[in-house]
């Protein structure tokens, strides 16, 4: 298998049963090696649940101001200038240009659903066909599902009434021959089903710094298998100096890997528990995850999907409830103490109630006394580490310290304690960094900021506090605010990584200047 920048090529891809296609080290890999980097196959606007949400222009996806009215001049689709370079570029509208402007023009009264914008992809994959026949035979080696994705299932009818009926009735129908055979002699509503499925499987996410979101299908790094341990770490080159390399991907190992050892990547959240994780794989990529992680019941020791044991109705019990097998969706929960037993669909069905409610609060911008509340009521059922209380906590750690009221030793040694812990788990959870480097930047950024400030707060006896002990906060808060900066290196053609570095090399600026005036040499 070629490696698109000439170098030697550190993968080789295999086959089996259980994982189809997949990918192995061809030599020993450190943190940092490259595996692969390549240009996307296709790509195209991903679908937005926001009814609120802007219109992308269809040549760059930048937002496009609505009452600038602003339409392509041969299809009508809205664009954020008729000059926009996207527009005659076969990658981008080029050529579905063609297609789209089939469709006469109409009043509008719904946007969202007139242009669909999460149509384009499939129909960016069919032109392939004639616009790209390399790519074209790489897209039909992709897996697509379909055999778990018959008409009746909700991937089939969603993408039915949404992708392909729209572009069949819409467009493809109302082709002239010489049309359809310049452009899509291959065509049918069973082939586009096909690229749904392939998208499906195979896309990744690209948000862009203007907040749009697109997906995107690349020859090689699809192949890459699922671990909820993963060993690479993947970015986007946002860079427009060559538009030919407009969102090529680059593919860096982020742990030590053997020869021989599969290479890895993560599609689901890595802060989600196994049955959550496992459900959402199961459900969106149709397979069983199997990894390390999800085989122990006690995830990496960092008991995030544990619960407290409420004992059998008589007796108080202290234990910890675990899935007894966690692979098997049919588990019983059992306490390492008492032996009381719980079986799996209502471990489940209490755990989404209770994200439910995390994420309520959250989305309303909770208040401390909301999230604290919410925290201890949680705390009753769920292991101290549960990734539900980690979320509460994340949240928490950035109000503490921050707030007036909120400034006290206590509050402070509570918001460090809390955040050396969260660090604990995220670093069991993400060795390599590959996932949750914003939530350790963040971590750590908390917990320099809570060291920080800690220094200032005098002693019950209204003293300052003696400098040696001001010295070693102050060494710590150094160590925790460069790992900040440092688990952001990756990230920084991203939005909010940059956005976030900047915050806290901000921060480091301050924490300079805080020294120099204290004399405090680190
Ligand atoms: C992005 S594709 C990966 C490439 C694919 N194996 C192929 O042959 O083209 C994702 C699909 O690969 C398979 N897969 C990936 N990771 C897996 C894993 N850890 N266990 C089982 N199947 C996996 C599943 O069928 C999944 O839907």
């Amino acid at each position: 298998m070629g490696h698109e920048n000439g170098a030697d090529c550190v993968y080789e891809a295999r086959t089996s049963e259980e994982l189809g296609r997949y990918l192995i080290a061809a030599r020993d890999l450190a943190p940092g090696d490259l595996v692969l980097t390549e240009r996307p196959l296709v790509f195209g606007p991903k679908a937005t649940l926001d009814p609120e949400a802007t219109v992308p222009c269809v040549g760059c996806y930048k937002p496009v101001l609505t009452d600038a009215g602003e339409r392509c001049a041969k299809c009508g689709w809205p664009v954020c200038s008729g000059n926009c370079p996207g527009l005659s570029d076969p990658r981008h509208h080029g050529a579905e240009c063609a297609i789209l402007r089939m469709r006469p023009e109409c009043v509008l009264d719904n946007m969202a659903e007139y242009y669909r914008h999460d149509a384009l992809l499939p129909l960016r994959c069919a032109l392939l066909q004639t616009t790209d026949p390399e790519r074209w035979k790489k897209l039909s080696e992709m897996q697509s599902h379909m055999e778990c994705r018959s008409p009746g299932t909700d991937a089939y009818d969603e993408a039915n009434e949404f992708i392909v009926e729209y572009l069949m009735n819409n467009f493809i129908n109302k082709l002239d021959d010489e049309t359809k055979n310049k452009h899509l002699p291959e065509i049918s509503a069973d082939l586009l089903h096909v690229f749904c499925g392939i998208i499906d499987t195979n896309a990744l996410e690209i948000r862009l710094m203007e907040g749009t979101e697109l997906l995107a299908l690349y020859t090689n790094t699809c192949i890459m298998e699922h671990s909820c341990i993963p060993n690479t770490k993947h970015t986007f080159s946002h860079s427009t100096k060559d538009r030919n390399d407009l969102y090529r991907i680059t593919v860096k190992v982020v742990v030590p890997v053997l020869k021989g050892s599969h290479i890895t990547t993560m599609y689901s959240h890595a802060l989600w528990g196994t049955q959550a994780r496992r459900q959402h794989l199961e459900d969106t990529k149709y397979f069983a995850c199997r990894c390390e992680r999800c085989a122990d019941p006690t995830e990496l020791g960092t008991y995030v999907s544990a619960m407290k044991c409420l004992g059998d109705g008589n007796n108080l019990c202290d234990g910890i409830h675990l899935a007894e097998d966690p692979l098997d969706d049919e588990t019983d929960w059992a306490c390492d103490k008492c032996g009381v037993k719980v079986n799996n669909s209502q471990v489940n069905m209490i755990i989404s109630q209770m994200g439910e409610e995390v994420e309520a609060v959250q989305m309303m911008g909770g208040t401390i006394t909301m999230l604290e509340n919410l925290l201890c009521r949680l705390s009753t059922f769920l292991h101290p580490n549960h990734y539900h209380l980690y979320s509460i906590k994340h949240s928490l750690i950035q109000l503490y310290g921050r707030q007036p009221d909120y400034t006290s030793e206590e509050i402070l040694d509570r918001k460090i304690n809390m955040c050396k812990d969260l660090i604990e788990i995220t670093k069991k959870l993400d060795p390599g960094n590959a996932r949750l480097s914003l939530y350790s930047a963040v971590l750590q950024h908390e917990l320099h900021s809570a060291l920080v400030l800690k220094t200032t707060i005098p002693n019950s006896d209204g003293s300052v506090k003696p400098v040696d002990v001001v010295k070693l906060l102050i060494v710590e808060a150094k160590s925790a605010i460069d790992t900040a900066l440092d688990s952001l290196k990756d990230d920084m053609e991203e939005l909010s990584g940059k956005k976030l570095f900047s915050v806290i090399l901000e921060s480091k600026k301050h924490f300079k200047r805080y020294c120099k005036d204290k004399n405090l040499v680190v």
